[in-house]
């Protein structure tokens, strides 16, 4: 299966990127060659979804090691890069992994190297999102089906996660449309999702967020499925904000909720989602976009990026190694420990 899209390339000595706020009316590139614009490429979601923030905190590291090759220089780019977003574990353990495997390195070769890294780190995700999608289809029930934010090639690079699931099962003649929430503040789902559905050829449908326990509750999904950001050990997941409603309601409609993710997204130091850090963002994102405003000025606002989605809800957690099903922690653990063996590799 293809990606509908190339979203990401190294071309030493710069990260090039499509730029996410654009789309879908501008499909713009980006060429980042220093660590400030990536750190504001990140922090204003240019750059998004947790496995794609991952390759970005690896090229910081490559991008840092152009300027200055020394071990100081190289673990304090991984270091600074990795606090730009807080719940997306993979951006950090990302730029710590190149950061790991070039510092073994002479100096002068740690450029290249982590260039290099960048690109095996990519084939590796794509790779990965292949199996995710075969596995997802041993347990997606037929039927259409509802996600939520953008896991597609836009969030990973490769064919996506729950939304490399849909492709599989559309490709499978499984199901005949995708639902898609609009995903606010930010439009994830309205702008990037739809776009990438439109272009693979699959049908969506777009729903506005306060309309997805109305859809689930009607019968006309078979599943909820979406991508993760952190996994707690008991299988707790942060996702973007709105996931946890989605669950809710499945579980009280009898739907079952799925979660898509590479099993990079286990946080093994994340006992339960209570550790799971979550980032809020500005109160300008919830009462405008783009620049317009709707709100008036001088109203707080409450704007969480993401939720935490209970273990309990979560009919499976479907990874590149297998699925993992409650209760989570031992099988979690055990499908981490086996891939972190290999990471970087
Ligand atoms: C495969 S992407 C998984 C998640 O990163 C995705 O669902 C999500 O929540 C993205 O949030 P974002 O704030 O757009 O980076």
């Amino acid at each position: 299966m293809r990606a509908p899209v190339a979203v990401v390339a190294f071309e030493r000595p710069t990260l090039r990127v499509l730029d996410q706020t654009l789309l879908p009316q501008e499909e713009h590139w980006l060429e980042i060659g220093d660590l400030e614009t990536l750190e504001e490429a990140i922090r204003s979601l240019r750059v998004r979804g947790a496995p794609l923030l991952g390759l970005c905190g690896a090229a910081g590291v490559a991008i840092a090691a152009e300027r200055d090759p020394g071990d100081a220089a190289i673990r304090e780019a991984a270091a600074r890069i990795g606090r730009v977003r807080p719940t997306a574990v993979e951006l950090a353990t990302g730029a710590a992994a190149c950061a790991a495997a070039v510092l073994g390195r002479a100096p002068e070769e740690r450029a290249a190297a982590a260039w290099t890294f960048c690109a095996e780190y990519l084939a590796r995700r794509q790779a990965e999102d292949e199996a995710i999608a075969r596995n997802g289809l041993a347990v997606l029930p037929p039927g259409d089906v509802l996600t939520h934010c953008n896991t597609g090639t836009l969030a990973t690079g490769g064919i996506g996660t729950a939304l490399g699931v849909i492709r599989a099962a559309f490709a499978a003649g499984r199901l005949a449309r995708c639902y898609v929430t609009e995903t606010r503040p930010l439009l994830q789902g309205a702008r990037l999702t739809t776009w990438e559905l439109v272009k693979s050829g699959i049908p969506a449908v777009l729903l506005p967020d306060t309309a997805a326990a109305a859809l689930i509750t009607s019968g006309r999904v078979s599943a909820v499925v979406t991508g993760a950001d952190r996994i707690a050990l008991n299988g707790d997941t942060a996702n973007k904000v709105g996931t946890l409603g989605l669950a809710l309601a499945a579980a009280h409609a009898g739907v079952p909720f799925f979660i898509a993710a590479p099993v990079s997204t286990v946080d093994p130091g994340c006992a339960d989602g209570s550790a799971i850090p979550i980032e809020f963002r500005s109160a300008e994102e919830v009462g405008g976009f783009r620049g317009q405003r709707w709100s008036p000025g001088g109203i707080e606002a409450w704007n969480p990026a993401f939720d935490v989605t209970p273990g309990g809800l979560i009919a499976a957690i479907i990874t590149e190694r297998g699925i993992a099903r409650p209760p989570y922690g031992p099988g979690l653990r055990a499908l981490f420990e086996h891939a972190a063996s290999g990471f970087g590799t």
